[in-house]
């Protein structure tokens, strides 16, 4: 061991995550060290959400564009797949850290690049890409924020044709002029989505429907916007073997005896999270399993209560926006603990990630955009709620009729019959992503169907299709304490 470390902290991985309890620790004062074996910024900054969406962009602008009279005339050209790699480019900052290595140093976190791995209880070795080893000691916490890592399938052959990630796919600087997708979550049909709008010849290979988990008409309209921009989407097959030639053509064959060529193939079958060669076993934890957490993001089988899990290695809500949110309530809790206070942990106190459970807010960037927020009607009836559910067209609000022509989608919302608030909500249309937020406030403030009617949606703005689904409620929502729905629950 070269060199040994002793700090208040140490948190392991620079993700989005990682970044933000360091932030919360600095900013009471703790010492800091925070691990990063590759990019400070993780799998978000660089592979996953920002290089994402800045591919799917410009494509989307252009078919808004040339959606409106007037705007339409003036689109002459086709979509410049080069330069939109030159956006995401910069967007990624050429992959080069510096950036984000600088915004540590300027809060004072000491940065150690390497891998990190346990070595008992509050016992961190680091070890560089030279191979020198560091021990870092903490004195109070260790904060696991490793992330995930993408799954293949065990699928005959698969592995040989040397599949595209979503590292491939989002950092791409060519355009496959045929594209596999094998999966249909979220990496399947935003990347889907992103190379039919560059002109691939896209096929999405599902086992079952898409986006499975949102209420079913978000993945039917996604299959249905795929296939209006040139994509084939095959639902209900399996992918059984999988070879490539000598030319480099991929051929995919079906569990029903369909053949699917491609020039690339994009496996987006889900991700794992990142702890297999973490050393859990010398906590006596097992590697390779989600770091399971209670509401203070604790690991509360590791005694003492010196070790906590935040962001997709404890499996509860793997986005970004969701890791960061118990990334400060960690931060501060660690802190308050330290301080000799109580942290703040019953429902909805600053130190709990109370809204894991209740309102994760996640919008996916396809075409149509689909936002959801909170319980699907049937996750809310399997739940045991007293469920009233109502759903009006998008178009219901005359703001979507004017934002583009053929606009089309839908808005649902689930409500607890029994006190009128808000369980849940989903909006599919184009630009839908903006409509979230107003969902989960009402869902996390506790706001009932009959104060909402207060709220009142400014003229045109497609924020009126809230005021419709009121109204599919009834009247009778904005009268009596449980909104009036008692008697209109199923
Ligand atoms: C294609 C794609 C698109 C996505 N789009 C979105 C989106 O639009 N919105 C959204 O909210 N979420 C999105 N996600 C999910 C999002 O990327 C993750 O939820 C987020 O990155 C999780 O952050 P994290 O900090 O927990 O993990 P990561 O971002 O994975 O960061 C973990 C860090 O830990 C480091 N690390 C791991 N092990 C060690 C070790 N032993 N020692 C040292 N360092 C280590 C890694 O190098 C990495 O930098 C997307 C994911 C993918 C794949
Ligand atoms: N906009 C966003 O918020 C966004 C974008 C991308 C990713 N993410 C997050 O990143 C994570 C990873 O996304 P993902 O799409 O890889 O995972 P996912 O878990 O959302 O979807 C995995 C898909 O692969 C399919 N699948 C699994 N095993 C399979 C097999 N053996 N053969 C065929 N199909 C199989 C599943 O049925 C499912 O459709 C998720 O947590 C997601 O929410 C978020």
């Amino acid at each position: 061991m070269s060199e040994t470390i002793e700090t208040d902290v140490i948190v392991l991985g620079a993700g989005p995550v990682g970044e933000n309890v360091a932030d919360r620790t600095r900013a009471a004062g703790l010492d800091t060290v925070i691990v990063e074996r590759e990019l400070v910024g993780g799998e978000c900054s660089y592979w996953a959400c920002v290089p994402s969406k800045v591919l799917l962009r410009s494509a989307a602008a252009l078919r808004d564009a040339k959606a409106l009279p007037g705007a339409a005339e003036a689109v002459t050209g086709e979509l410049d797949p080069q330069a939109v790699f030159a956006r995401r480019d910069r967007f990624v900052g050429d992959w080069d850290d510096s950036g984000g290595a600088d915004w540590l140093a300027s809060i004072d976190a000491r940065l150690l690049r390497g891998t990190g791995r346990f070595d008992g209880p509050k016992r961190v070795v680091v070890t560089d890409d030279a191979g020198a080893e560091t021990l870092v000691v903490a004195r109070h916490a260790v904060v696991v924020a490793t992330g995930s890592e993408p799954v293949v399938p065990p699928i005959p052959g698969l592995a040989e044709v040397r599949p595209w990630g979503s590292r491939e796919a989002t950092g791409a600087h060519e355009v496959p002029a045929r594209l596999a997708v094998v999966g249909g979550g979220v990496v399947a049909v935003e990347m889907a989505t992103a190379y039919a709008g560059f002109g691939s010849e896209v096929t999405i290979i599902q086992r079952g429907t898409l986006l499975h988990g949102f209420e079913d008409f978000a993945g039917e309209a996604v299959a249905a916007g795929l296939e209006a921009l040139g994509a084939r989407v095959l639902l209900g097959k399996q992918v059984a073997r999988a070879s490539r030639d000598a030319d480099g053509t991929v051929t995919l064959e079906l569990d029903d005896g369909t053949r699917v060529e491609a020039d690339e193939v994009l496996v987006a079958t889900g991700r794992r999270p990142r702890t297999g060669d973490l050393g859990l076993e010398t906590l006596g934890l097992e590697p390779g399993a989600k770091l399971d957490v209670d509401d203070s993001l604790a690991v509360p089988t590791a005694s003492g209560g010196w070790l906590y899990a935040v962001g997709d290695v404890n499996g509860r809500a793997p986005l970004t926006h969701q890791g960061k949110y118990e990334a400060r309530a960690v931060g501060d809790g660690i802190a308050a603990r330290v301080r000799g206070d109580a942290p703040e942990l019953g429902p909805w106190g600053a130190d709990a990630a109370t809204a894991d459970h209740r309102a994760v807010p996640q919008v996916v960037f396809s075409s149509p955009e689909v936002a959801a927020v909170g319980l699907t009607e049937s996750a809310a009836r399997a739940a045991g709620f007293s469920v009233r559910a109502v759903e009006v067209p998008l178009t219901s609000a005359q703001g979507a009729q004017i934002h583009v022509d053929g606009a089309d989608g839908r808005a649902k919302l689930v409500v607890d019959a029994r006190d009128g608030l808000v369980l849940g909500a989903t909006f599919v249309g184009d630009d839908v992503a903006e409509l979230l937020h107003a969902a989960t406030v009402a869902i996390v403030g506790q706001v009932s169907v009959r104060r909402l009617w207060h709220a009142v949606p400014a003229f045109p703005s497609v924020s009126e299709v809230w005021l419709r689904l009121l109204e599919a409620l009834g009247r009778e929502s904005a009268r009596g304490a449980d909104g009036g729905l008692t008697a209109a629950a199923s």
